[in-house]
């Protein structure tokens, strides 16, 4: 395991935000820390980083524990939580070469990482300019200027457009096929779901689930969503016809997903029975419901 934690907790004055968390990464995963806001995840990643003393319990990154290895394992570790440290009147290669400097590499690892993170193009534009996407791609950039074997990234992808989510995205699954692992914490489970090896859901500071991406596809199981003029009447066909409905509603149904051949038979079906689809898609288990189908599981 690359990060393990114990019965890790965190308390802010009298409230604990961090409940008895046991975390398993597992090397050369992208594992994606979940939760709502106000979870607990900036929190917990900032005792994995020990920019806050970890309340109870013991973390181990790289098989070595924390507070005694310290040194030698915060230098494998390159991260972004909140805002990348820019300078914004310095270009994007200046910001790099500024950082190159401090830790001693030399101006071809910057061009290497300009490459990596595709602003070689933009490297001459002062930062302040980049887009917010681009600014976040300066951050991943900088924190693997000393090729760190772990890169612990906190909401990268807050606020950026979908294109910005995409090339990060890509960036991250690069980054992991050389060797590495990504930490990554998010509130959006369909953004972690597409890239993600391993996952960790934590909920008012406590761990909910913890597995690899196919066991929590089990769990969120995505669904099709038909809109029609009479969901009684569909409901009644399809369920003669072998399909589990599992919510119907005055407009919607919902019938589990699973493959796009099912929806095309579905709405055949309907449409060869008279019923009228105003619309037919797939719909993901926002976060919400899949808290409530992980706890009736469990
Ligand atoms: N410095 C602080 N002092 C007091 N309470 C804090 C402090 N920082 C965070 N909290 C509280 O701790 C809880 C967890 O916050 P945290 O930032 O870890 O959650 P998060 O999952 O990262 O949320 P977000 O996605 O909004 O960043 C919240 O209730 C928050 O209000």
């Amino acid at each position: 395991m690359v990060i393990q934690t114990q019965g890790l907790s965190f308390s802010f004055g009298n409230q604990q935000v961090v409940k008895s968390l046991s975390l398993q990464v597992p090397a050369g995963s992208i594992y994606g820390f979940l939760g709502p806001n106000g979870a607990g995840k900036t929190t917990t990643i900032k005792m994995l980083l020990n920019l806050l003393q970890t309340g109870e319990g013991s973390i181990h990154i790289f098989g070595q524990e924390l507070q005694t290895n310290r040194i030698s394992i915060l230098s494998q570790i390159g991260s972004l939580i909140e805002q990348p440290a820019i300078y914004h009147h310095l270009t994007g290669k200046e910001n790099l070469m500024n950082r190159a400097l401090l830790l001693q590499v030399g101006e071809k690892r910057v061009d290497e990482m300009l490459n990596l993170v595709q602003l070689t193009g933009a490297a001459n534009k002062k930062a302040g300019q980049y887009s917010l996407g681009m600014k976040q791609r300066l951050g991943i950039a900088l924190a693997l200027l000393n090729d760190p074997k772990l890169l612990i990234l906190d909401e990268p992808t807050n606020g950026l457009d979908p294109n910005g989510i995409i090339e990060i995205r890509e960036l991250l699954m690069k980054l992991v096929g050389t060797g590495k692992t990504v930490f990554i914490s998010s509130h959006l489970l369909a953004e972690i779901e597409k890239m993600a090896t391993h996952v960790g859901i934590i909920n008012n500071g406590e761990l909910m689930f913890q597995g690899t991406i196919h066991d929590l596809q089990n769990i969120s199981q995505p669904l099709i969503n038909i809109e029609t003029d009479n969901t009684v009447d569909a409901a009644n066909l399809l369920k003669r016809h072998n399909f589990t409905v599992t919510d119907i509603n005055n407009d919607h149904l919902y019938v589990p997903f699973t493959s796009k051949q099912q929806v095309g038979e579905i709405n055949t079906l309907l449409v060869q029975n008279n019923v009228t689809v105003y619309s037919i898609s797939k719909q993901h288990k926002d976060l919400e419901k899949l808290f409530l189908d992980i706890t009736k599981s469990n």
